[in-house]
């Protein structure tokens, strides 16, 4: 049995290698750079009014207007000391435009634009090179691109990014007990839940899984299963059949696949009988069957590995520190992720803490890590992971 800490160091340690594609603009979300990305040109590239108006030759507060530029505009225009254009938001200024007035604060007669103030030096203009200048480093290697990331990577051009590849995931669930949604079961029989948990926490956090099987409790159909998803997967998440019972055979399965263990079992509530492994260059997390215990797992041990795997710099849900709206007692004998809700800056530990639970988890929004024994008063700081 090892600590919290200690499991979450064995997965951070891992040695992997990275593999890197090319993705386009649209579909690259969530994906780490493998590159450092340099522009290729001064952005914005040419001199652009940040408002409708006119671009101005000078500071007076009357001139003549000598023309129009609109956004997308190349001609050149060269004002004359005194002349003024009509401008729109985003079309080049003239070169020797001295300011930009916005058209609320303006007024036109005939050909004679009047100002309702003095304009001042360099007004309203987007100066080339503004926000980025050529050959600048935009992005480090290993940032995360965000929906403002594909903006300005779209901006500089750039349809195609080289990134981390993202692991491919194979799950398995184990239980002659268990029968798919919509299907008749019959008196024994529970309906397979674990499974949607994982797969939508998958796509929580951008991964998709790439086979789903379910096998029964039966020590060669585990092994063979095992067997078949380790031939198209980096990471296989298999969910109960852990423990000790005698028709848990997840554990053997795995050593008779050729599975080297990193660590079983961790003191923690829920999730002790978690398991994690190593075959090679793939990994495989036994999580334990309950369904709270089961998804906790996958938050904090198997999202902190996957996004390793993607070449993320930093892994795992963040933690947030929040004052507990009430008293309490962890009285479970092991440290504890319990279901909890934050709301308005305050986590309040929900009812319904047992490992078969998940409908306090499906209504809260939270993990909050209290240790063994640990004692709360109301207003005292708890650590929480946020899940949704
Ligand atoms: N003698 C002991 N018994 C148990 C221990 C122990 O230390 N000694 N640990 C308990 C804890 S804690 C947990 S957690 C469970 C984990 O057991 P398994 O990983 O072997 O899981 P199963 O026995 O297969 O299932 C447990 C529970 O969860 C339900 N389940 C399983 N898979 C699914 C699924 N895909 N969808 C919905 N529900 C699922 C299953 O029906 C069981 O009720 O072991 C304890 N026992
Ligand atoms: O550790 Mo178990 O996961 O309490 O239910």
């Amino acid at each position: 049995m090892v600590t919290i800490e200690e499991a979450l160091r064995i997965i951070e340690d891992q040695n992997i290698s990275l593999k890197s594609e090319s993705k386009p603009l649209e579909g690259a979300l969530g994906f780490a750079l493998s590159t450092n990305t340099v522009s290729p040109f001064d952005v914005p590239e040419f001199d652009n009014s940040a408002m409708d108006g006119y671009a101005l030759c000078g500071l007076y507060q009357e001139y003549q207007l000598v023309g129009e530029v609109a956004a997308g505009d190349s001609k050149d225009i060269k004002l004359q000391d005194g002349e003024a254009v009509r401008i729109f938001t985003g079309a080049k200024v003239p070169n020797n435009a001295t300011a930009v007035m916005m058209q609320e604060k303006t007024s036109v007669t005939d050909s004679t634009l009047f100002l309702d103030e003095m304009p001042k030096v360099g007004q309203n203009i987007r100066k080339r090179g503004g926000q980025l200048t050529e050959g600048q480093t935009v992005f480090e290697k290993g940032h995360i691109l965000n929906p403002p990331s594909l903006a300005l990577m779209g901006s500089l051009g750039l349809s195609q990014l080289e990134v981390f590849s993202r692991p491919r995931v194979n799950i398995i669930t184990t239980g002659n007990e268990l029968v798919k949604p919509g299907e008749p079961k019959t008196e024994g029989q529970i309906y397979e839940s674990n499974s949607y948990a994982i797969s939508g926490a998958l796509e929580q956090f951008g991964f998709q899984h790439h086979q789903k099987t379910q096998i029964r409790d039966d020590f060669e159909a585990t092994k063979a299963g095992i067997k078949t998803a380790l031939e198209s997967c980096d990471v296989l998440i298999i969910s109960g059949g852990i423990s000790v019972g005698d028709y848990d055979f997840v554990k053997q399965s795995l050593d008779d696949n050729g599975v080297n263990e990193l660590f079983y079992k961790v003191f923690q509530k829920p999730g002790k009988p978690l398991y994690f492994g190593r075959k090679d260059n793939q990994f495989v997390f036994a999580l334990p069957g309950n369904p709270a215990s089961s998804l906790t797992c996958f938050y904090v041990y198997v999202l902190p590995l996957l996004q390793k795997l993607s070449g993320y710099g930093s892994y795992g849900l963040a933690s947030y520190q929040f004052p507990i709206k009430h008293a309490y007692e962890n009285r479970f004998g092991r440290p504890s992720f319990l279901k909890a809700t934050v709301v308005d800056g305050k986590v309040e530990i929900l009812d319904g803490q047992g490992s078969s639970m998940i409908q306090s988890m499906a209504k809260g929004n939270a993990l909050a890590f209290v240790d063994d024994g640990e004692v709360l008063k109301e207003g005292d700081l708890v650590r929480c992971k946020l899940i949704s």
